[in-house]
């Protein structure tokens, strides 16, 4: 698991060591490791670090003071280095120093002066940084065309929440110190890849953590010697109609892809969806359909009274539901029908209907927002986007970074809550099947998107995608999950 820390717990646990050690210990730890990603960046870039040239963007505090040693660190290795300092008399002196003494040069920020630098170090502002960049950072930034390596955090991104209202960085990769930030999993297009340098601090539990693919891949139910079709769960798919089949044959395909459990749909569009799918045990209603171990409901289901009626029956249930789509625009109408529900609720929400939900949209603290809905629903909540976020009732929020926004096509919802059901029937708790369901979907989505080439099989090295459709998706998700099962057996 990857685990993430908002900054004031950062801050609270690199005191004892700032107290404990010499003064500057832990910078120039932090500068070192920052050194060397950027002197591999340099050689995987240019072939060569002796004789090229980068450029710090500097500001006033910590975060500039990172970057100068690193540029001192740099210069060692033969590095021409220019600092760009964005207020002069306030930066960090120590590390303007060493710069110096090891042969760097630190001009006032000017956007004439950024030179034509292979590299530029990112060290206008940190886990203290607050709003856009301001004017003068912002001049300098614009005019940038080298690959820029963000320090700790891309400046002008709030570092807990990921939002960007301005002028802001968007860095190639970013290299941060002792501990990762909500921002590296809420803004992947402005962090590009993130690389962790150690600096010995003691952590406490996250606010949030990211379940690895190989751990995803580990977990993931598979039949064993004694099972049989019922043991390894029944799901059941109450989405879509006789005039709208689409989503019923997405989400109950995509439950069948997804396990070697049991699928019951129950609706109108019986014939369409057992026409594709043979397997699926069909029902023309809720109250014909067998026995199951979890109910999906909710997609292309219409929000007619019949609607809100087989909402309602599969509520009274005491079995774990996932509602999604048109069954949350019902329930944002009668949020009592899961206020108090004991057996665990799964609400698999996007910006609209997270709003339609709570009354405001989720933004810009998306953590907080959704482990808030969570909390005072007592549900499970999946809020859906590039970095989808699970939490649970208790507060503990998981986050799947997509690596991509394929999956933003029409009925991907519907494949991704089929996905999870049949998950949640095989009796993983919600907002594990939510964080497993959210990763293999991904996965699908990209192996779809790239004509069925897995990046990670392929060691992740860059193949052509285009745009996916939910059905490729759906037909990519048995693939998805044998590359995150070979992740966990590799
Ligand atoms: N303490 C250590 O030994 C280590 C710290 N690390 C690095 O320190 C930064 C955090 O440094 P800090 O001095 O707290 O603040 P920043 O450098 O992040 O910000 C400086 C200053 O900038 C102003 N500011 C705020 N918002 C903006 C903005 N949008 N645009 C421009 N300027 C802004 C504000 O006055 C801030 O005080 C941390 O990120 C690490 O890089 C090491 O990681 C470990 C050792
Ligand atoms: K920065």
């Amino acid at each position: 698991m990857r685990s993430y820390y908002p900054c004031e717990q950062v801050r609270a646990a690199e005191a004892p060591l700032l107290a404990a050690l010499p003064e500057g210990t832990l910078m120039r730890r932090a500068a070192f490791g920052l050194a060397r990603v950027a002197a591999a960046e340099l050689r995987s870039r240019t072939g060569a670090v002796a004789g090229r040239r980068v450029t710090l963007l500097v500001g006033s505090g910590d975060n500039g003071g990172d970057a100068l040693w690193a540029g001192a660190f740099l210069r060692r290795r033969g590095v021409a280095v220019t600092a760009l300092l964005l207020d002069p008399q306030r930066a960090h002196r120590a590390g303007l120093a060493a710069l110096r003494a090891a042969g760097g040069r630190a001009v006032p920020a000017d956007p004439d002066r950024i030179g034509d630098p292979d590299l530029v170090l990112d060290g206008v502002v940190g886990i203290s940084g607050r709003g856009p960049l301001r004017p003068a950072a912002a001049a300098v930034v614009e005019q940038i065309t080298a690959p820029i390596v963000a320090v700790d955090t891309p400046s002008g991104v709030d570092p807990d929440t990921g939002a960007v209202d301005g002028p802001a960085v968007t860095a190639a990769v970013t290299v941060t110190f002792g501990a990762y930030k909500p921002v590296h999993a809420l803004a992947p297009t402005r962090c590009g890849r993130v690389e962790l340098v150690d600096i010995g601090l003691e952590l406490p539990p996250p606010c949030m953590v990211a379940a690895e693919p190989a751990e995803i891949g580990a977990i993931w139910p598979v039949p064993g010697a004694d099972d049989d079709k019922y043991s390894q769960g029944v799901v059941g798919i109450v989405a879509g109609s006789a005039r709208f089949p689409g989503a019923g044959v997405l989400c109950a395909g995509a439950a069948v892809a997804a396990t070697s459990g049991m699928v019951r749909y129950a609706g109108s569009a019986a014939p369409v969806v057992l026409a594709r799918f043979p397997e699926v045990v069909a029902a023309p209603s809720f109250a014909e359909a067998g026995r199951v171990q979890a109910w999906v409901i909710g997609p292309g289901g219409g929000t007619d009274h019949q609607a809100a009626d087989t909402l309602r029956d599969v509520l009274a249930t005491d079995l774990p539901v996932l509602v999604d789509a048109d069954g949350l625009t019902l329930l944002s109408r009668q949020p009592d029908l899961v206020r108090g529900r004991r057996a665990p609720t799964l609400l698999t929400p996007h910006a609209g209907e997270f709003a339609r939900l709570t009354g405001r949209r989720p933004e810009p603290d998306r953590v907080a927002a959704v482990r808030a809905l969570a909390a005072d629903w007592r549900v499970h909540v999946l809020l859906k986007g590039r970095s989808t976020l699970i939490a649970n009732p208790d507060g503990h929020v998981f986050v799947n970074e997509a690596g991509g926004s394929w999956a933003a096509t029409a009925g991907a919802g519907d494949v991704l809550s089929g996905m999870i059901g049949a998950l949640m029937s095989a009796g993983m708790a919600p907002d594990l099947a939510a964080a497993a369901g959210a990763r293999a979907h991904s996965t699908a989505a990209d192996l779809a998107a790239r004509g069925g080439h897995d990046l990670a099989a392929r060691g992740g090295e860059p193949g052509w995608a285009a745009p996916t459709s939910a059905s490729a998706i759906l037909d990519r998700v048995p693939a998805a999950v044998r590359s995150l099962r070979g992740m966990a057996e590799s």
